[in-house]
């Protein structure tokens, strides 16, 4: 087991915003998080990356409580990219990406041949190389994207929770990092409101409504239209790709 919410809750304002989930996430996968908007989706990541704190219910990875982990350690192994970074200081897309490597620097310890390395990596593999010199606050909002990415990738993490990575991403960009993210050896949960690219790309899939996870499995399985409707309260055909055994939706005009 990688990543485990069990009974977990959490509450702001009047009522829960995430409501008693219990989730696996087995080591390697990629788990797609669906749901409408205001479901949860952002709320849970920020609770399986522990940096917002379960009202009841546990995370846990490798069977440990966060609670338990140091910090430092932690933050080796979680890597996320939230859907709305933004800073006031100017910045270069370099430092930014640098700032992957702070957990595995000690105070006095200067950057290592393997942090430039993982930089450059991570750079190349976000296709993100070109724009090294740039300031941050001068990037369009699908280059920010893939600097967040190339960030979270320089952190060479373990576990990968990304929020929505795709939402300015022009197509070609969308299917890229959602394959490269596929073909990293890391347990990863991602936030989507593309159901396409969650059967193209995960795994499995988790369905929250209200906070409530409603459903949870492989891709195949839990993508149907009965759900979909259910969920989304769209008509669609659900059909499978004989290649590739993925299901893709087409969705039907209301009526
Ligand atoms: N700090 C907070 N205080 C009060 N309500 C909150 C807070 N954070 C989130 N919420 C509410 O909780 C619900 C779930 O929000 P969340 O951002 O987790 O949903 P989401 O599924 O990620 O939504 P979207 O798809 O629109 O990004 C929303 O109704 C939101 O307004």
């Amino acid at each position: 087991m990688s990543l485990n919410a069990h009974g977990v809750s959490w509450h702001a304002g009047a009522g829960p915003v995430v409501d008693g989930v219990t989730l696996d996430v087995e080591p390697g996968q990629t788990l797609g998080l669906l749901g409408p908007n205001g479901s949860g989706k952002s709320s849970l990541l920020r609770l399986l990356a522990g940096v917002r704190r379960t009202s009841s219910g546990v995370v846990r990875l490798d069977e440990r409580p966060l609670s338990a982990w140091p910090s430092r350690t932690l933050a080796r192994r979680l890597a996320t990219m939230g859907q709305h970074a933004q800073t006031d200081v100017d910045v270069t897309v370099a430092d930014v990406v640098a700032l992957g490597r702070v957990p595995h620097q000690g105070a006095w310890r200067p950057t290592s041949a393997a942090d430039r390395a993982a930089v450059d990596a991570a750079c190349a593999a976000a296709g993100i190389g070109h724009l090294r010199g740039r300031t941050w606050r001068t990037l369009s909002g699908g280059e920010q994207q893939r600097t967040q990415l190339a960030r979270a990738l320089a952190q060479e993490p373990t576990e990968l929770l990304l929020d929505e990575p795709t939402n300015h991403l022009d197509i070609s960009h969308q299917l890229e990092l959602l394959a490269l993210v596929r073909a990293l050896p890391v347990t990863t949960v991602v936030a989507l409101h593309d159901l396409n690219l969650a059967a193209q790309f995960c795994d499995s899939v988790a369905v929250l409504v209200e906070g409530r996870l409603r459903a949870h499995g492989p891709t195949t399985s839990v993508l149907t239209e009965a759900l979909i409707a259910e969920v989304y309260d769209v008509r669609s055909v659900v059909g499978h790709d004989p290649a590739t055994g993925r299901p893709w939706v087409r969705f039907l005009p209301p009526g």
